[in-house]
Order: C-alpha cells, then sequence, then structure tokens
C-alpha cells in the first residue's frame, strides 16, 4: 500500500542504485475536460473527473481503488497547470501526489508525468501503471491481475476486453451515418487502463509517436513490441457520455451496498 508515502512520493527512493529491484508506480492522467461527458445539469466548469459520483468526486474513487495496491511505491497525479482541486482536500488523507504536468493531449500528459516520476526517484526500469482519472471503478483485484501478468514479461501489457458486439464501419450520409461493412470481430480487444511499461522504453516510445498515441500500448506497439492483453472488466469503463455518471454511481453504490452487508 501507500501508506509509507503520503503526502509525497518518498524522497528516499532517490537513493535507489541501478541494483535496486524494480518497483511499480501509478501515474493518473486527469487533466482533462470531459466535453464529451458534460450535458445539462452537470457543472460545466468542472471536468469530469471532479463531478460528484456516488458520494465524493469521481477521482477519488478511481484514487481509492490504487490506494489498496499492496506492490504500488506511489501514485502520481497529473493535472492542469492551475487546477486547484487537490488543495481544497484533507492533506493527511492523501495516499497520492500531484503534479502539474497536464499537457494538450493525453499522451503530453503522460509524457509529464513519467518525467515527474523520474525527478522524484523512479529509475527507467521501474514499472508504470497509466490509468485514467476517468476510469472510477477499477478495483484493486484488476491491478492485482495487471501486475501479476506483467511483471514477468518483457513488454508490459494492458487490461483489456474481447469485443462482445459486432463490429460495423461506418460512412457518412449527410448527417446520417450508414453501415458500410461487419468487419470480423474475432480476436479484436477494447482497451482499457492501467496500461503497464517500464518507465524508459515507454517514455521513448511515446516521445517517437508524439500526441497522436491515445494509450501507451499503441506508443509501444509503434516500437515493433507486442504488449499482453490482460482480463480486464466490462465496469472496469472510462465514464465518457452524460449517460456514465449514472451507471458508474449504480456500480459504485451497489458495491457499498455489498460492503457493508
Ligand atoms: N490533455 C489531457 C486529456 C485527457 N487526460 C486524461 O486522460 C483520461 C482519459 O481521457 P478521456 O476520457 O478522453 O478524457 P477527456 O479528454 O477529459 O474527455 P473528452 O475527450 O470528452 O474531452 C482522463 O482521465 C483525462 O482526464 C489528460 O490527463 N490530459
Ligand atoms: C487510454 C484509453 O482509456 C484506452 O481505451 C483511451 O484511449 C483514452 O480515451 P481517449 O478518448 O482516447 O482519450
Amino acid at each position: 500500500m501507500n501508506e509509507s508515502l503520503p503526502p509525497s512520493i518518498d524522497p528516499s527512493a532517490k537513493a535507489a542504485t541501478p541494483a535496486a529491484p524494480a518497483r511499480l508506480w501509478a501515474f493518473v492522467p486527469c487533466a482533462g475536460v470531459g466535453a464529451r461527458a458534460l450535458a445539462a445539469g452537470q457543472r460545466a466548469d468542472l471536468p469530469k473527473q471532479y463531478q460528484p459520483v456516488a458520494g465524493q468526486p469521481l477521482v477519488l474513487h478511481t484514487l481509492a481503488a490504487l490506494a489498496q495496491v499492496a506492490r504500488l511505491s506511489g501514485t502520481l497525479v497529473g493535472v492542469s497547470a492551475g487546477d486547484r482541486f487537490f488543495e481544497s482536500l484533507e492533506p493527511a488523507a492523501a495516499t497520492w501526489s500531484v503534479a502539474a504536468c497536464g499537457g494538450a493531449t493525453r499522451a503530453d500528459t503522460v509524457l509529464g508525468g513519467l518525467a515527474e516520476l523520474a525527478a522524484r526517484g523512479a529509475a527507467d526500469t521501474d514499472w508504470v501503471l497509466v490509468h485514467d482519472a476517468a476510469r472510477c471503478l477499477l478495483t484493486p483485484e484488476l491491478v492485482d491481475r495487471l501486475i501479476d501478468a506483467c511483471l514477468g514479461d518483457p513488454v508490459g501489457g494492458l487490461l483489456a476486453l474481447p469485443l462482445p458486439d459486432t463490429l460495423k464501419s461506418a460512412h457518412a450520409e449527410g448527417a446520417v451515418a450508414r453501415v458500410a461493412a461487419t468487419l470480423p470481430r474475432a480476436g479484436k480487444w477494447l482497451a482499457q487502463t492501467p496500461q503497464m511499461f517500464r518507465l524508459g522504453p515507454l517514455r521513448a516510445a511515446l516521445q517517437a509517436v508524439g500526441a497522436a498515441a491515445t494509450d501507451e500500448s499503441s506508443a509501444i506497439e509503434a516500437q515493433g513490441r507486442q504488449p499482453r492483453l490482460v482480463a480486464g472488466s466490462a465496469q472496469n469503463f472510462k465514464v465518457t457520455y452524460p449517460e456514465d455518471f449514472a451507471l458508474a454511481a449504480a456500480v459504485l453504490e451497489s458495491r457499498g451496498r455489498a460492503r457493508n452487508g
């Protein structure tokens, strides 16, 4: 657990030697605006990761799940410059550190986060688990499953789900979308997060591919590597559209009821 580290990543980590065993860090990109998620009723000035869900800001559910993963040495959250959200919280309760490393794209934010982790003592050989702030239904069990599968892997990997539905490609006919073709879905997976790679190779891959990468895996793939696919969960969805808030709240509340008997 991160309990020896709050409110910032352990400064003694800087003393790590090349022979030290690789550690695991979580990085949470939290610098988006959530343009697709905002609808009437939501505060347009409040990015989706801070909207209330099941009694608390969405991102705090995400961070609570990561705080329960014993093998993580620390969690860093990447926010936009000028974002004061975390300053309003009780510092003693924090199981994370915050860095104003938000960029114009998710890939930029992650690159900034990797630089911050390195500046705070993470080694290039350490593992980094990048997890979307907006995936607030993550469970520690899913993270442990990813770590178990990837720790001995030469490349790393990601949580993902085999495609459950029939897959169509489309073309536009004015404002109407029409089916262009039904595509084979065998062997196709939906990428989730966390995505777990070693810090140095991930930085090099993201630098090479630039802002176009929508996830870490695609940057690593562009280097000719084949990340491992680890079974995720349909519940580990990304809050993306307005209706996702109610669904996330329902799942979190039902988990709460199950916990409290
Ligand atoms: N420049 C960005 C863009 C996104 N993110 C983060 O990346 C995660 C996944 O991105 P997505 O769900 O697409 O979020 P947004 O970019 O905020 O959504 P939208 O595209 O609807 O604006 C989110 O936790 C978001 O905060 C980020 O840190 N920096
Ligand atoms: C990283 C990701 O969650 C994998 O599915 C996803 O690509 C991020 O969302 P975006 O809409 O592409 O920014």
